[in-house]
């Protein structure tokens, strides 16, 4: 049975949600389910704006067909050739065999790559800024490289003011019936899996993101269509908004993330006791990790939210502890930037995390890391509280 929604008079949502699937991309822990959407624009001329993933497959098919309602289908845009998106299309192909498929050269060699289909007969080739009239609409192509993928494309339609941005403005997280963000509440129940999909899937791309905002801003948007999650009619300056933030890599929040590792608990202890001392010093906006009990995605996620970080680890035979070094490695390979950054170390014999967290920190652009690096030895001693005293004293001096 169809499950469908119109977004206008003359669109339709047509997509669906898995709840089932445990990892997105196999990485990304995602105990909201996710949705796929895809759009149908009905005018003189019938328009299928990208597909789906194949777990929804069966659904998406039959609110296609619902959809077009004995209509043939006429166009299929695909603006992001990623699997969770373009692996319909060949079904669709054969379906619909007289379908032209709309995209620019980029996608079109990715077809060839992941299909077999003939794409030649059928492809209609699109540049920036080119136009195609099905009726009373015109969709108006915009590319969007590296908001993803190099194909990545978005389409305005100038006549119902409508923006699919593909991957850009999309969240974890399933759709329960509401599918728009007026009939949720995005902040409390939606943002942190936006921020943790965001940073995690396009968190690298900030100057892509940042070209496409600047090209989004010269049109006149009242809705945008995002391939996953809820769809923004309303309040659109909230999104832009955190996109913006989250793509020049500013810090969301004035906040505090340790993150910290532990084995026996002596690292786990100083960074609660450090936690403590920043609330005591009238800080508030604390959030304190166990790295080894927290997904990186997560990590992450907090990372491009706070501005300020404070690591703590132990040293591990001779380097810093495995899973906070697998952080690192994130927090550089996602270009985390611009965060203050305070460094806790703990060795028995010979503490070297400090240092080589320290390095791996400076490898980041402007990171600025406070003094003192505090080193401990097994475990805290009151000597020690008075580092800790000046390192808060330092953080406190930005709240
Ligand atoms: C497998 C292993 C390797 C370690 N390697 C080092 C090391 O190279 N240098 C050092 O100073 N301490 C090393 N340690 C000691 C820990 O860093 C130290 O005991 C620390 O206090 C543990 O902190 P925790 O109580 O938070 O787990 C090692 C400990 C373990 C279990």
């Amino acid at each position: 049975m169809h499950c469908t929604r119109k977004v206008t008079e003359d669109i339709i949502w047509i997509g669906g949600s898995d709840r089932r699937l445990a990892l997105f991309e196999n990485i990304f822990p995602i105990p909201r389910g996710v949705s796929y959407n895809s759009y149908l624009l009905k005018d003189e001329k019938t328009v299928l704006l990208d597909t789906v993933d194949r777990s929804i497959a069966g659904q998406f098919l039959e609110n296609l067909a619902f959809a077009l309602d004995g209509r043939n289908l006429d166009y299929m845009i695909v603006n992001h050739m990623e699997p969770d998106h373009c692996a319909l299309i060949e079904e669709i192909v054969r379906q619909y065999p007289e379908v032209k498929v709309v995209g620019n050269a980029k996608t079109f060699g990715m077809i060839q790559q992941f299909y077999t289909f003939d794409i030649a007969e059928r492809s209609v080739t699109v540049k920036e800024g080119e136009t195609l009239n099905t009726g009373k609409h015109t969709l108006h192509f915009v590319m969007a490289p590296m908001v993803h993928w190099p194909e990545v494309m978005v389409t305005y339609d100038e006549t119902d003011k409508v923006l699919f941005s593909a991957d850009a403005f999309g969240t974890f997280g399933a759709l329960n019936g509401n599918i728009f963000n007026d009939e949720i509440d995005f902040d409390r129940d939606w943002l942190d899996d936006a921020r943790r999909y965001y940073t995690n899937i396009v968190g690298k791309y900030g100057g892509p993101v940042q070209t496409t905002l600047k090209k989004a801003a010269g049109l006149d948007i009242s809705i945008i269509c995002p391939l996953h999650g809820p769809i923004w009619r309303s309040n659109l300056g909230y999104i832009l908004d955190k996109y913006n933030t989250w793509s020049s890599y500013e810090p969301e929040e004035k906040a505090v993330m340790i993150a910290y590792a532990s084995m026996y608990g002596n690292t786990e202890n100083l960074a609660n006791i450090f936690a403590a001392k920043l609330a005591e010093a009238g800080i508030h906006n604390i959030a304190v990790y166990d790295v080894s009990n927290t997904h990186v995605s997560t990590l992450i996620s907090e990372a491009f939210r706070c501005s300020h970080i404070v690591l703590a680890a132990p040293t591990y035979n001779g380097n810093v502890y495995p899973v906070m070094e697998n952080f690192l490695n994130d927090m550089k390979a996602l270009a985390v930037q611009k965060r203050t950054v305070a460094v806790l170390d703990n060795g028995t014999w010979a503490a070297t995390a400090g240092k080589q967290m320290a390095d791996k920190i400076t490898e980041m652009k402007d990171m600025k890391i406070i003094e003192p690096k505090v080193s401990i030895k097994s475990s805290l001693k009151n000597e020690q509280l008075e580092q800790l005293d000046e390192l808060v004293a330092e953080i406190k001096k930005d709240f």
